[in-house]
């Protein structure tokens, strides 16, 4: 069952399951989803860890305080919750913004860090990117965010799969619609601003990086360079799987993870 704490400004919602005697692993969602996105790797996680996953600022049932929001606050309110719950350590696995937050994580955080995975994410967009969002933005402010569907889902799964698995598809449509516009539209400005490549290579943390191989969004190329930049990091690119990789190709997504983490020798 999710729960719910304050931390400052805000309202956090987050669920904890698994092993109470295992070591912690965070999951960070991406843009305009919420915890729930991680649904299909929870039967692969809980018998080996005590994980803990979170509605970001402005998602799900979390609050959505007035913007902007920058990169700092929203690892400020990843540490915030993991002081209020008493975790001094975690693994952590972040997709798309839940990634990009990973980074900063690990780069303000080295002692709270194990390992770290960052999936279908990027260091950086480049600045042409930035009135792509601001339209994105704008729309999502005008129209609300059913505006945002049909573009997010096309860039989030491969046609066939969208063509097979239109329940999800709705269910997915609705977390998207549920997203407060002003949360949307404050992590959303986030995205053109990252440019975390130079810093990577101070990053200890042992590092899986994961790509979608039809993902247009962060497309293996840029996990390729995270990949570069951080000492000893792995990389695996996974097929047939656009954004999401973590939902269109869960099963391969979770065993990368659980060979990546070890779980048998904690
Ligand atoms: O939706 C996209 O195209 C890419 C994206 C950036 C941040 C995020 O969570 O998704």
């Amino acid at each position: 069952m999710a729960e719910r704490l304050r931390l400052g400004d805000l309202e956090v919602r987050y669920r904890i399951e698994g092993r109470p005697d295992a070591p912690w692993l965070t999951l960070c969602h991406p843009l305009a989803c919420d915890l729930s996105l991680w649904d299909a790797q929870m039967a692969a996680l809980t018998p080996h860890f005590q994980v803990l996953r979170y509605d970001l600022r402005g998602h799900g049932g979390s609050s959505a305080p007035p913007g902007p929001y920058s990169f700092p606050l929203l690892v400020d309110d990843l540490l915030g919750l993991l002081d209020a719950l008493g975790i001094a350590r975690s693994h952590f696995v972040g997709l798309s913004l839940g990634g990009m937050i990973g980074q900063y994580f690990a780069l303000t955080a080295p002692e709270r860090l194990g390992r770290l995975v960052l999936a279908s994410t990027t260091s950086a967009l480049g600045p042409e990117v930035e009135p792509l969002w601001r339209k994105r933005i704008a729309r999502a402010r005008e129209g609300g965010m059913a505006t945002q569907v049909e573009s997010f889902l096309e860039r989030w799964f491969t046609a066939p799969y969208r063509l097979d698995h239109p329940a999800l598809m709705a269910s997915i449509a609705g977390l998207i619609c549920a997203t407060p516009v002003e949360g949307y539209a404050a992590c959303a400005a986030l995205i053109p601003t990252l440019d975390i490549t130079a810093r990577l290579g101070a990053i200890r943390a042992p590092t899986l990086v994961l790509a979608g191989e039809l993902d247009s969004s962060t497309p293996p190329a840029m996990a390729e360079l995270i990949t570069l930049s951080i000492p000893g990091a792995r990389q695996d690119v996974i097929p047939d799987a656009a954004h999401l990789c973590n939902v269109e190709q869960s099963e391969r997504f979770n065993d990368l993870l659980l060979e990546f983490l070890e779980p048998q020798s904690h």
